[in-house]
């Protein structure tokens, strides 16, 4: 267990060891601190960077959001430091990387991995859910996998405190947003209950459910117009349909999404 206090904190205290990749904002390097040989990343953002993309406030509403979280399916953060030029964030490895990449080489998930993958998502969720953290950018891109296939939900950059209508110039893919949101309206947790079921499509199918080019995926959404294929088991479906609602209020709670039949079935571990 890392213990590191923000005084102590300085390069010197880490072998910098190969990339992982590349963000928008950031290059990420494994590390190794020093003294314990703990393995870690290290994320580099140039400040220079940040200025210009006029991001410093969102990067400090990240730290401060990952500084407080502790769950199993939860990237671990565990500090950060800056000299003249750089903000450095120190946070838990990842030792099988990006489950986007899983998944395109797979193609799609067999049901028992889908669901697995989604009763973990729906434990961070609700972890997060009673913190009154709401995500926001759910997608294969920001689910890292540890060293056991355990998934790490990451990527707080457009996390936020419920309930917000905060204007996002989202310059991601519009196919896991909620009608909500495409709507610029307030929105609460509930967004993140969309993309879930927007995860567990394209966990199953290989393709976000209204994928099209944008203009089309935008109205695709507010009408919610996609359909399952019939290799999607029923009660898959079923799951699916109850989390793709457009009223956020109809759709599934998270405490009912692990007690779905379809999540029952495939998990072992039924606490
Ligand atoms: N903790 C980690 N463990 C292993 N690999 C990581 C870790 N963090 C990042 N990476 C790798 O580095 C890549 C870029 O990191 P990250 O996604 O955090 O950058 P970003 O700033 O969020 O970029 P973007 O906003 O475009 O997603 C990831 O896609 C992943 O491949
Ligand atoms: O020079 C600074 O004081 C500075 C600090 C931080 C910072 C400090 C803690 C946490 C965090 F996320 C970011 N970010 C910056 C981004 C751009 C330019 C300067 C800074
Ligand atoms: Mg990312």
């Amino acid at each position: 267990q890392i213990s590191l206090s923000s005084k102590a904190l300085h390069l010197g205290m880490f072998e910098i060891g190969r990339p992982l990749g590349k963000g928008k904002f950031g290059r990420v390097y494994l590390a190794k601190e020093r003294k314990t040989g703990f393995l870690c990343a290290l994320k580099v953002l140039h400040k220079s960077e940040l200025q210009e993309g006029r991001v410093e406030v969102q990067l400090r509403r990240e730290v401060e959001i990952q500084s407080n979280l502790r769950h199993p399916n939860i990237l671990r953060f565990f500090g950060h430091f800056h000299d003249s030029k750089r903000v450095f964030l120190i946070i838990e490895y990842a030792a099988q990387g990006e489950l986007y990449k899983m998944l395109r080489k797979a193609g799609s998930f067999s049901e028992p991995r889908a669901a697995s993958y989604i009763a973990q998502m729906a434990s961070a969720l609700s972890y997060l859910h009673k913190k009154h953290v709401i995500h926001r950018d759910i997608k294969p891109e920001n689910i890292l996998v540890g060293s056991h296939g355990e998934i790490k939900l990451s990527d707080f950059g457009w996390s936020v405190h419920a309930p917000t209508n905060r204007r996002t110039t989202l310059c991601g893919t519009l196919d896991y947003l909620p009608p909500e949101m495409l709507r610029e309206e307030p929105h609460g947790e509930k967004v993140d209950l969309w993309s879930l079921g927007v995860l567990m499509y394209e966990f199953l199918v290989g393709a976000a459910p209204f994928e099209d080019a944008p203009r089309e995926t935008q109205s695709r959404i507010v009408r919610l117009r996609y359909q399952v294929p019939d290799f999607v088991s029923p009660e898959a479906k079923d799951l699916i349909t109850r989390l793709l609602r457009l009223d956020p209020e109809k759709r599934l709670p998270l405490d009912q999404v692990a007690e779905h039949p379809w999540i029952v079935k495939h998990c072992k571990s039924q606490t």
